[in-house]
């Protein structure tokens, strides 16, 4: 449905502050010919012919009363941007009705990209109240991530994971009915690649949304897929603060991280749903639950808890360490641990929360609160909890399901340890529970409060009373990536005793440096595949030895 935009207004007054005297003209909002921007063109009444141009590209518009407005532009005429003038004009509208419809389109063709061969408009308008993006996120953490993701290599990580991308491209395209002659918007575009699949599978018109510098790579893509980019719009901004020209029948959006939540963008995806969705509208994916499931690893326990052994000692050049062994043991046991792990750590059939994203308020992500309930299949040392997600495409044709499950082909979220520092036995068929506790903050992630108890059983047990409990608090911002414990027969030992070293010394250099775990945070891109087979290791294996395609630090 097209919106009631109007793009002729007549007779407006127009004082060019700069230069000549104010002149009673006709304003129209056009595509330039040459190079299909946007532009506002002045006609001198009765006139056909234009006698200023104005890019609005470069132009702010500031409302200065009830039919006057401010219209500020930006021109370029050295290539010196210290000597980049700007030129003001005073608009004067009859009524107030027609000085918001002028700020209504002028909003609306400051934002839209004719075709993609012209390239994209940035939404900066003056007018732009602070959006609630950067209401609850760090400019210093936003700018981080805009700067990761306008990255291709980062984005082509996401395109090679195929796990992701075909079952994304199956979703949409075995749901073709759901998007023949729909318009479609894509919450956090990237290349623009889900774009194209909805026009593949037949979108009247797909609104393709990115933040970051990588919308200028969408437009090249588009521009590259002639027939289908004639459909899709690329638009510069974040989802919170541009606008459409018409409501949409379908959200398409990859918006999830680690835990599903981390990086927050679910709330992006959510905020989109209430700002463009008709109602009734689609969104693919639909729903999303966080899976998890107590598990036992020794080896891993073991590991995080031998890295503050250096602080144990009470001779290092004649210094007592131990004093800083509590502050070490309590921050290694802080970060959660990313990697592919064996399903057989899982000591009890997993459980699901479920996020609806059709229903779902924004500020109902702010802060989960998960309630835990288990019963052990096995008796294990309990050594955490592990976390996992999966997202549901359910269209009209075929419901299908994107699985990060430990065991399921391995993607490049991988999966989650929440490792206690306190780890306790418990006896098959005993009853554990606890609260896993997620808390966003400003810095686009979550701190993860886990509590994990064994209650008692057996006869005699009092009801509901718990024997042990341990608890942690987690940064989900700052995992550690860790390697997994890979199962092989003894002739394949030698090859992957090679392949775990050269693993080791990557992980390694990555979990030192702090940049590159902060990024991990939102992509985990290393190439490390799944233990489920060994020839995914030894292909990995390969991959590693050329650190520029394999791993994203
Ligand atoms: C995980 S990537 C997915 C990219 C693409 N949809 C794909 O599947 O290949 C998420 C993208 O959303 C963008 N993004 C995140 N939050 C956004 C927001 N609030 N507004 C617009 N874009 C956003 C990021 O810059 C990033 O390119």
């Amino acid at each position: 449905m097209e919106a009631s935009l109007v793009d002729e207004f007549a007779p407006i007054s127009v004082d060019d502050l700069s230069l000549a005297p104010p002149a009673v003209v006709s304003a129209r909002f056009v595509s330039d010919d040459q190079s299909g921007g946007p532009q506002l063109r002045f006609h001198l009444m009765d006139s056909l012919e234009a006698f200023l141009h104005l890019d609005l590209r470069g132009a702010q518009l500031f409302r200065l009363g009830p039919v006057e407005l401010l219209c500020v532009v930006e021109e370029s005429r050295t290539n010196d941007a210290e000597k980049t003038c700007a030129r003001a004009f005073r608009i004067r509208l009859t009524t107030e009705v027609e000085s918001k419809a002028f700020h209504s389109a002028f909003k609306h063709w400051k934002q839209r990209l004719i075709g993609a061969k012209t390239g994209y408009l940035e939404d900066k308008q003056g007018l732009a109240p602070i959006s609630k993006f950067d209401d609850k996120i760090e400019a210093a953490s936003a700018s981080m991530y805009f700067h990761y993701y306008g990255q291709l290599r980062h984005q082509q990580t996401i395109l090679e994971d195929h796990v992701m991308t075909g079952t994304y491209y199956t979703a949409i395209i075995t749901n073709h009915v759901d998007f023949q002659g729909r318009v479609v918007v894509e919450v956090g575009a990237g290349t623009g690649i889900l774009s194209l699949f909805a026009a593949q599978a037949g979108a009247k018109h797909v609104y393709a949304i990115e933040a970051s510098e990588m919308a200028e790579h969408a437009c090249m893509l588009i521009a590259g897929n002639p027939p289908l980019g004639q459909r899709i719009t690329v638009i510069k901004g974040k989802v919170e603060e541009v606008e459409l020209p018409e409501e949409v029948d379908i959200l398409i959006s990859e918006p999830m991280g680690t835990l599903l939540v981390n990086g927050r963008m679910l709330e992006s995806y959510v905020i989109a749903r209430d700002r463009f969705l008709v109602s009734n509208g689609k969104m693919f994916p639909s729903a999303g639950r966080i899976c998890m499931a107590p598990f036992s690893d020794e080896h891993l326990f073991v590991e995080i808890a031998n890295k503050a052994l250096f602080w144990q000692q009470q001779n290092y050049y004649g210094v007592d360490l131990t004093s800083l062994y509590g502050s070490f043991f309590k921050g290694y046991f802080s970060k959660p641990v990313l990697g592919a792990f064996d399903q057989r750590i899982l000591i009890s059939p997993a459980i699901f929360y479920t996020l609806d994203f059709t229903s779902i308020k924004e500020e109902e992500l702010y802060e989960i609160n998960v309630p835990l309930n288990f019963v052990a299949s096995v008796g294990a040392m309990l050594h955490g909890l592990a976390c996992w997600f999966d997202v549901l495409f359910n269209g009209s044709s075929v419901q299908s399901w994107l699985n990060t499950a430990p065991g399921a082909p391995t993607t490049h979220w991988y999966q989650l340890l929440c490792v206690l520092p306190q780890p306790m036995y418990v006896m098959a068929e005993q009853e554990i529970t606890g609260h896993l506790h997620l808390v966003a903050h400003h810095g686009q992630s979550y701190t993860i409060n886990l509590s994990m108890s064994a209650k008692m059983w057996g006869p005699g047990a009092c009801q509901g009373g718990i024997l042990q409990t341990s608890s942690c608090s987690l940064d989900l911002q700052n995992p550690y990536c860790h390697i997994s414990q890979f199962y092989a027969v003894p002739h394949e030992q030698e090859l992957l005793n090679q392949f775990t070293r050269s693993q080791e010394a990557s992980l390694k250099s990555m979990n030192e440096s702090d940049s590159s775990n902060s990024m991990n945070e939102f992509d985990p891109s290393i190439t490390m595949r799944s233990p489920n087979s060994i020839q995914d290791m030894l292909d990995s294996f390969v991959a590693l030895d050329n650190p520029e395609t394999s791993l994203d630090l």
